[in-house]
C-alpha cells in the first residue's frame, strides 16, 4: 500500500512483520475514521495478534505503526489513544463497578466529582443506571459485558479495540450487545475494530472487514463485497451459510 493511501487513515501499519511461535505476521494497512470494522478469519489466523499490535501488548521486528497520525510503534499500551474490550477478564472481581469504571478514567482512581458523574452517566448509558456499588460477581454475563462498554466509553478515546466480546454470550443476548455497540459508535463516532469469528457479526456490525489468513491480509474491503462472495475461496469457507455467491 502507498503510503499517499494512508493519508487519511486513524490507524496505519506500514510494512509490519512480527514471529510468534511458528507463525509468521505481515500486515500492511490503513483504517478510515468513525468506522466498525471487523477483523475476521478463522481460528489462529492472526487476528488476536493484529489487535494487539494496534493496542501495543505485541511490537512489531519490523515496520511501524502510526495512531491518529503518529507514530506509536514502541509506546505501551497505556500511552496510545485506544478503549479496550475483551470476551472476559474485563472487570476486577473485588471492586465494585464504580471503581472498576473509575479505572478507565484514572488508573490510581482519584476521581473528580465530575469523573463520579461521568461513571454514573456511562452506567445509565449501558442501561446499569444505580449499579455503582454492585461487584462483578453479582452481574449476568451480559450485564458484566455492558459494564465493561461503560468504561471503554468512559475513557474517551478515539479508537475501540474489541476482541471477540460477545463470544461468551448466548444469541439473544449477543444481538442486543450487537445494537447496544451500534448505537454506542453512532453516538461517539469512534473508530471501532472487532475481532470475529462469527459471519453474522461482520453482517450486523461492521461497514468494512479485515479479512486474515495465515498471519496476512486476504482482503480488506466493505462489508457488502466481502458478503458476495467473490473473494478468495478461504472466504467462503468462513462464510459458511452466508456465502451467497449462489
Ligand atoms: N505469544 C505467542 N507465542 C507463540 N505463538 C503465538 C503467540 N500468540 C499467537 N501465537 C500463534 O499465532 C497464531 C495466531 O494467533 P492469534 O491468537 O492471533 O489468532 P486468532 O485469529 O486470534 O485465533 P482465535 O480465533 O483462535 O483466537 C496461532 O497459531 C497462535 O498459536
Amino acid at each position: 500500500m502507498r503510503d499517499s493511501d494512508k493519508t487519511d487513515a486513524i490507524i496505519a501499519l506500514d510494512d509490519v512483520t512480527l514471529r510468534l511461535g511458528g507463525q509468521d505476521f505481515a500486515f500492511d494497512l490503513s483504517v478510515t475514521p468513525g468506522k466498525m470494522t471487523a477483523i475476521a478469519g478463522m481460528s489462529g489466523s492472526g487476528k488476536s495478534t493484529l489487535l494487539n499490535l494496534i493496542a501495543g501488548f505485541e511490537q512489531p521486528e519490523t515496520g511501524r505503526i502510526r495512531i491518529c497520525g503518529k507514530d506509536v510503534t514502541g509506546l505501551p499500551p497505556a500511552a496510545r489513544p485506544v478503549s479496550l474490550v475483551f470476551q472476559d477478564h474485563n472487570l476486577f472481581a473485588h471492586l465494585d463497578l464504580a471503581t472498576n469504571i473509575g479505572l478507565g478514567i484514572d488508573p490510581s482512581l482519584r476521581l473528580t466529582a465530575e469523573d463520579k458523574q461521568a461513571v454514573s452517566q456511562a452506567l445509565q448509558r449501558v442501561g446499569l443506571a444505580g449499579f455503582e456499588k454492585r461487584k462483578p460477581s453479582t452481574l449476568s454475563g451480559g450485564e458484566r459485558q455492558r459494564a465493561a462498554f461503560a468504561r471503554a466509553l468512559v475513557r474517551r478515546k478515539p479508537i475501540l479495540l474489541l476482541d471477540e466480546p460477545f463470544a461468551a454470550l448466548d444469541p439473544g443476548l449477543r444481538a442486543s450487545m450487537a445494537d447496544l455497540l451500534i448505537e454506542l459508535q453512532r453516538e461517539t463516532r469512534q473508530s471501532v475494530l472487532i475481532v470475529t469469528h462469527d459471519p453474522q457479526d461482520v453482517q450486523r456490525l461492521a461497514e468494512d472487514v479485515l479479512f486474515l489468513d495465515q498471519g496476512k491480509i486476504l482482503m480488506h474491503c466493505n462489508t457488502k463485497r466481502f458478503l458476495s462472495g467473490e473473494g478468495p475461496a478461504a472466504i467462503a469457507t468462513f462464510l459458511g451459510p452466508y456465502h451467497r455467491r449462489d
